[in-house]
């Protein structure tokens, strides 16, 4: 197998790949690393943890030695944490380049950023919408000569999530030169490859890794089908049992809101567990401090929204446990790709309630692999229901107590205020938005409960079992907490 000189590296960098340990390119980086130092645009699509970030900063830091000059180029990346490891991984292997970097993300100081972008750094890490800022407020700095645009995690770039980057985009794109590199990576491209296309014309290299699955074959994935009351007496259960067995562990807890999240942190913590919480509601400072001492393995939990779901590397992480099923195949993709990353063994943990299992079904079709159930002592689960139920309903009251949802309507506010937007406008327009989002979900329903039920007549099967079958595999409906 060709190493990091065969494929046109030069010696100091090899070096630097042997110093930090990466031995062997990784398939990605042996298919990207040429066609990029060629001059061709590329498409990078490969599983997560396996080594994309180093398949575009070998190059572009090649190309860099051979004519350096600020700004040399620009990293777009959707999450600020994202963009503090990318950072990381550039001044590591360009550390004898003397390289200068510059992170331009949402939360920190605007005006200390301006003045680092002033200084012509040779390598520009953003988030979209704070860069966007810097060029509508600021003339300092120019990005009209890079030589390199790369887009990591493109498809949510691109997507129209909760954040939408497109307007930021479209003033970054206006900015930076025609004739250019363009590099775009993640693992889950092929949804947006056409809009992808787009933006990388010359000679585009297309890099898709060949594998039926399309997660990681050393990830063990597992369904926990619970009953929606009793969610965290099992989880609380999970975790207990990971400590116990366990000596040196980590666990990543994906949850679907703010809200949920805080709780849940105060609730583990009630239970003495080790947990910190990472979500879009905390203070930048905030958020880059529970990661740092999660990554120290001070804390053992994390647990997060998915502002955490992607690109965060952190090899000592042995589960991910999914809160929630995540209502996209692509979003389970990059939450369960937080572990079993460059070759390590993980596990993933998803709960399931009876509302859920179509949404896993789509995940199994997506991946292309059935999950396993995971099997619990259910006596065990239900000793501990009512202890959780109370904890859980006093973290409540002192979540609401501390004006949480209250806050974070403010904050949203604030923000649609700065972005040009009349705040009522936009929650008539969510509303109306809502409900038709919620008609096609039940006409969705609809047709899945008659798919269903024209399959129920099938053979059991070994993955998620249908929407006919889950009562048949819960416990008894155990007592409920207090109110
Ligand atoms: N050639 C290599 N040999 C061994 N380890 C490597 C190699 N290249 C990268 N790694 C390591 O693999 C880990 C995962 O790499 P990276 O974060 O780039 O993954 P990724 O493909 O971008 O994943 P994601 O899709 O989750 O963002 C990192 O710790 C990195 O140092």
């Amino acid at each position: 197998m060709a190493g990091f000189a065969e494929l046109g590296l030069s010696s100091w960098l090899v070096e630097q790949c042997r110093q930090l340990g990466l031995k062997q390119p990784t398939p990605v980086q042996l298919g990207c690393i040429p066609a990029i130092l060629e001059g061709r645009d590329c498409l990078g699509c490969a599983k997560t943890g396996s080594g994309k970030t180093a398949a575009f900063v070998l190059p572009i830091l090649q190309k860099l030695s051979e004519d350096p000059y600020g700004i040399f180029c620009l990293v777009l990346t959707p999450t600020r944490e994202l963009a503090y490891q990318i950072a990381e991984q550039f001044r590591v292997l360009g550390k004898p380049l003397g390289l200068k970097d510059c992170i331009v993300v949402g939360g920190m100081d605007m005006v200390a950023q301006a003045l680092e972008l002033s200084r012509k750094p040779h390598v520009v890490i953003a988030t979209p919408g704070r860069l966007a800022d810097h060029l509508r407020s600021s003339n300092t700095f120019s990005i009209k000569k890079i030589r390199f645009l790369v887009m990591d995690e493109a498809d949510r770039l691109l997507e129209q999530g909760c954040t939408d980057f497109t307007v930021d985009l479209e003033a970054i794109l206006a900015a930076v030169p025609a004739r250019r590199q363009t590099l775009l990576f993640s693992a889950t491209l092929t949804d947006t490859l056409r809009e992808l296309q787009g933006l990388a014309t010359n000679q585009p290299f297309f890099w898709e890794a060949q594998a039926p699955v399309r997660t990681v074959e050393q990830l063990d994935q597992r369904y926990l089908l619970v009953p929606e009351k009793v969610k965290d007496a099992y989880l609380v259960h999970l975790i207990q049992n990971f400590q116990d067995e366990h000596e040196d562990w980590s666990i990543i807890i994906f949850t679907n809101t703010c809200k949920t999240c805080q709780i849940l942190c105060m609730m583990l913590r009630k239970f003495n567990f080790p947990t910190v919480a990472l979500h879009s509601m905390m203070k930048q400072k905030e958020r880059f401090a529970a990661l740092s001492k999660f990554k120290s393995s001070i804390y053992r939990i994390l647990i997060a929204t998915d502002v955490a779901s992607r690109g965060l590397d952190i090899p000592t992480v042995q589960v991910v446990i999914n809160h929630n099923t995540p209502g996209l195949p692509k979003i389970y993709i990059h939450r369960v790709g937080r572990t079993a990353r460059a070759g390590r063994q993980g596990q993933a943990i998803t709960l399931v309630t009876q509302y859920d299992i179509h949404l896993v079904h789509a995940i199994e079709e997506q991946i292309k692999k059935k999950l396993e159930e995971f099997s619990v002592e259910e006596p065990e689960v239900l000793q501990i229901l009512t202890q959780v139920n109370v904890v859980r309903r006093e973290c409540e009251i002192k979540l609401e107590a501390a004006n949480f949802d209250e806050k974070k309507e403010i904050n949203k506010r604030k923000q649609m205020i700065l972005e040009g937007k009349d705040p009522d406008l936009e929650a008539k327009r969510k509303a109306e938005l809502a409900k038709i989002k919620q008609k096609n979900r039940r006409f969705k329903e609809k047709v899945e409960q008659a798919l269903q039920r024209q399959k129920a007549s099938g053979a059991g099967r070994r993955g998620c079992p249908s929407r006919a079958q889950p009562e048949a595999c819960l416990s008894p409906a155990p007592a409920q907490g207090p109110a």
